[in-house]
């Protein structure tokens, strides 16, 4: 949960403060145990801010512990050069809350604050209700988790493993604009160091990494050629690899080119992608670490999101097939979703139980297993950051993943690489809106519906936000 400020703004004359200071510290009151009851950490101002002087202390107070958003609370007329004060003494986001009680000019006060707060370009957010209200208390909350999940993206690094695959610009972003926008810098790592890694790896932990996978997984389908138990090492042994790069250089997520170099002359990434964004391996429970296939470097920085939004592993995958007979996406990467995906279990016995590693096809030469299984059903959160004419956007939409019976699955799995991992989705836009307009051939999805959540980061992050629904 989140770390919310609150400081209540009054009145610059000393008896109506005097006359309405008890008003204000109850609504301040309720809105405190509505957000704790919502399981937030509440940061309170010392006292109202009813001088200029205390506009600047009370919030250089709030700020410096640390808060992910700071409520600035209007349960009376409110003095707004108080805000301006207090908004400049206060880094992080802002929202400013009007109590909606008609006793008391509290909504004046903060239609007069953001006003205010408008001229000289200073961006916040504005709610109104009741300070008891659990539907006020979500709205802060979505608020406040995206500033968390918006700051923490600032100071990070992204390990890029190789560049531009197959020629797709949409997998390569400017890390001037990256290092300015969204405070993230961009590791360049040359995939020979993977392999050279790799070939030193602990071969004692590889061999008990293939035994997990081999006892829990649904099947591990050697085939003698593009599959074979050393293969399925030499991926191990890339995981491993990666994972010493990762602690060497604090990564804080990544991206593999793979193709062509590694998927022609040495192994896929396929097997080591998955458990990179997995929430476990063969050691125990660890930390999603956000992988993108292909080293897409707007799918990981839109992952790296989400992730950071919903603290679950973050589905990357090609929109592949539309399905318009049934109004149905095979959202279908060549060759891994996270096997999480698979039950969305934290027990991985029970993910990997329908998971399948099969042979690589065709387009990979070098061989290795692919990570197969149909997503599991449910709501879902979908969409990217695309860039239009260098300007970042936020394309989402909602989802509902579906799976069927073994038959139809199968059918449908048919018409595309049957070997690949799919997630068949029912998308809120029509086939035809996303078709023309998607910025991107992958995409990506969180459980469950976290779009307020996105909405305020969108904001928060200066991008364009390009929402699709077929509600009217
Ligand atoms: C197999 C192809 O080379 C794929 O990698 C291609 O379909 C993609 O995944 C593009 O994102």
């Amino acid at each position: 949960m989140a770390r919310i400020g609150v400081i209540s703004i009054s009145d610059g004359r000393d008896h109506v403060h005097a006359r309405n200071a008890e008003f204000i510290r109850g609504k301040q009151r309720e809105l405190v145990r509505s957000l704790t009851e919502a399981g937030h950490e509440v940061v309170e101002g010392g006292e109202a801010v009813a001088t200029n002087s205390l506009a600047v202390s009370v919030a250089r107070e709030v700020a410096a512990a640390g808060v992910d958003v700071t409520v600035f609370s209007y349960a009376v007329w409110s003095f707004p050069h108080f805000t301006m004060l207090a908004a400049d003494a206060t880094r992080g986001p802002l929202i400013l809350l009007a109590s909606t009680d008609p006793t008391e000019p509290g909504l004046v006060g903060m239609l007069a604050a953001g006003g205010a707060l408008d001229q000289i370009g200073r961006a916040h957010t504005r709610l109104w209700g009741a300070p008891d209200d659990p539907a006020l208390a979500a709205e802060i909350g979505s608020h406040a988790r995206a500033a968390a999940a918006v700051a923490s993206l600032r100071g990070s690094t992204f390990g890029r493993f190789g560049g531009r695959p197959m020629g797709m610009n949409t997998a390569v972003a400017n890390t001037d604009q990256w290092m300015r926008q969204f405070g993230v810098d961009v590791e360049e790592i040359d995939q020979y160091e993977l392999v050279l890694r790799a070939e030193k790896a602990d071969p004692g932990e590889t061999a008990k990494a293939r035994a997990w996978i081999e006892a829990h997984a649904a099947g591990v389908h050697y085939d003698g050629d593009k599959l074979t138990p050393e293969l399925l090492d030499r991926q191990i042994r890339s995981y491993q690899a990666i994972r010493d790069i990762i602690a060497e250089r604090h990564l804080d997520f990544s991206g593999i080119k793979g193709q062509p170099e590694l998927t022609e002359h040495y192994a896929t990434m396929d097997v080591t992608e998955a458990f990179l964004n997995d929430p476990y391996d063969w050691n125990g429970p660890k930390d999603v670490h956000i992988t993108a296939t292909e080293a897409d470097m707007d799918g990981a920085l839109t992952m790296q999101l989400f992730h950071k939004i919903s603290g679950t592993p973050v589905l990357f995958a090609d929109v592949r097939h539309y399905h318009a007979d049934r109004d149905i996406w095979d959202l279908c990467n060549s060759g891994q979703h996270a096997t999480w995906f698979a039950a969305r279990s934290d027990d991985p016995a029970q993910n990997l139980a329908k998971v399948n590693f099969y042979p690589e096809v065709f387009f990979f030469p070098a061989g290795g297993a692919s990570v197969h299984h149909v997503a599991a059903p449910g709501q879902m959160t979908l969409g990217r950051l695309t860039r239009k004419d260098g300007r970042y956007r936020l394309q989402l939409m909602l989802g509902e993943f579906e799976s069927y019976d073994d038959e139809t699955n199968e059918a449908l799995m048919r018409q595309s690489t049957p070997e690949w991992p799919h997630a068949f989705a029912r998308l809120d836009v029509p086939g035809e809106v996303f078709l023309a307009n998607f910025g991107a051939n992958h995409i990506h999805a969180i459980p469950g519906d976290h779009r307020a959540e996105l909405r305020a980061a969108a904001k928060l992050l200066d991008v364009e936000l390009n929402e699709w629904t077929r509600a009217v």
